[in-house]
């Protein structure tokens, strides 16, 4: 990706710091940054996907929306592709407020403790799994890490795109979520007019040098097993024509995942928001079965997922829809980043192996982070 005007960079990192509520996104395959801006006021917040049913916008909904955590829609009075027009866009915007300053720096914890309580919310998922009160619970975690100096969050977009093409890459911003970044192999929910897409990606490997591994263990089949079917009976109550393909071995960054396409006919996109209300939180960041996993997560995971395993992207049910599931993210508060990854439990997992699961996920970000 071309690298745009050091003013650029300056000037988003501005906005970082307002209440401006705006969106740079790059699709996958593509070279093209796109900006969806708010030019007055800030993104509107809706407390369920269903709200989202005819509304046009770019999107960022958490894992379990909460007072704290609404889920924001940012109205596109602007919307620029490529950087100088980009640059142009940004040339006479009014002045936003500053943001509140309300983030204190959170203790940076050491590996161990890290690992110490990953283990200990471990333990509380596997019990049930293995009493089979759940097919599947993913369990995630996150961490905080303080940032260099310079830190741009426009610099780590870019090395982002540059680093992962076949991801979403999303630098997101407003007022009630704070700065989000990041990389994303999940489609939620992709289409236009009659043409909608959707995947069931879990199950994880690393890959060997610049080789993708293929030879998948029976846990990582079964765990992308449980998504597919979730989503066949999902799309199935609302589209026609459902054809899949997969499930096959997908690369994303430095790992690979197994996944399954799912393609269908919508008769129409009024009710986009009752698609999503119903596919989120699919078993690749929630589990099954889906109401009671979701119950047992909120109350131990032990962390605030806040919008990580949420959706991000944009929704037009008039044009194109671009909706992903935000993974191998973080949260930007002052000069610190706290990043979120999580992984499919069964009853067979071991606690080491999920560990390094999570390390591997994180990495899509830390990796960026140090070539800042
Ligand atoms: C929950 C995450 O990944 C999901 C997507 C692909 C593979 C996954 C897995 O192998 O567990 C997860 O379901 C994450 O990146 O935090």
């Amino acid at each position: 990706m071309t690298i745009p005007e050091k003013t650029l960079q300056a000037q988003i990192h501005e906005l970082t710091l307002s209440r401006c509520s705006f969106a740079i996104y790059r699709l996958p395959w593509t070279d093209e940054p796109i900006l969806v801006m708010q030019q007055e006021g800030e993104a509107q917040t809706l407390q369920q996907l269903t709200e989202l049913n005819g509304k046009k916008g770019f999107v960022l909904a958490p894992f379990q929306v909460t007072p704290q955590h609404p889920i924001v829609l940012i109205r596109p009075d602007i919307v620029a592709k490529e950087w100088p027009a980009i640059g142009t866009a940004l040339k006479d915007l009014p002045q936003f407020p500053a943001a509140d300053n309300t983030c204190p720096s959170e203790p940076v914890q050491t590996e161990t403790t890290l690992k110490e309580r990953y283990e200990a919310a471990f333990d509380r998922f596997i019990t049930p799994l293995k009493e089979k009160k759940f097919q599947k619970l993913v369990l995630s975690r996150h961490y905080t890490t303080d940032l260099k100096e310079d830190f741009r969050p426009l610099d780590t977009f870019i090395q982002a795109c540059n680093s992962y093409p076949r991801m979403m890459i999303s630098l997101c911003h407003t007022p009630q979520t704070g700065t989000w970044i990041g990389s994303t192999p999940e489609i939620i929910l992709s289409g236009q007019e009659e043409q909608w897409h959707t995947v069931a990606l879990a199950g994880t490997m690393p890959m060997q040098g610049d080789v993708m591994p293929t030879e998948w263990s029976q846990k990582n089949q079964e765990e992308q097993a449980y998504v597919g079917d979730y989503i066949r009976k999902t799309i199935k109550k609302f589209g026609s024509k459902l054809t899949e393909k997969g499930p096959y071995t997908a690369r994303a960054g430095q790992l690979v995942h197994l996944k399954t396409d799912f393609h269908f006919m919508l008769k129409e996109t009024g009710h986009l928001g009752d698609i999503l209300h119903e596919l989120h939180p699919t078993p690749a960041v929630c589990g099954l079965p889906k109401e009671q996993a979701y119950e047992f997560i909120t109350a131990n995971e032990g962390g605030d997922r806040c919008y990580y395993s949420g959706i991000i992207g944009w929704l037009d049910p008039t044009g194109h829809t671009s909706l992903y599931v935000n993974l191998r993210c973080m949260h930007i508060t002052g000069h610190q980043a706290t990043l979120y990854a999580g992984g499919g439990i069964l009853a067979s997992s071991t606690a080491d192996t999920e560990w390094e699961e999570t390390q591997q996920k994180m990495n899509t970000m830390r990796n960026i982070l140090s070539l800042n």
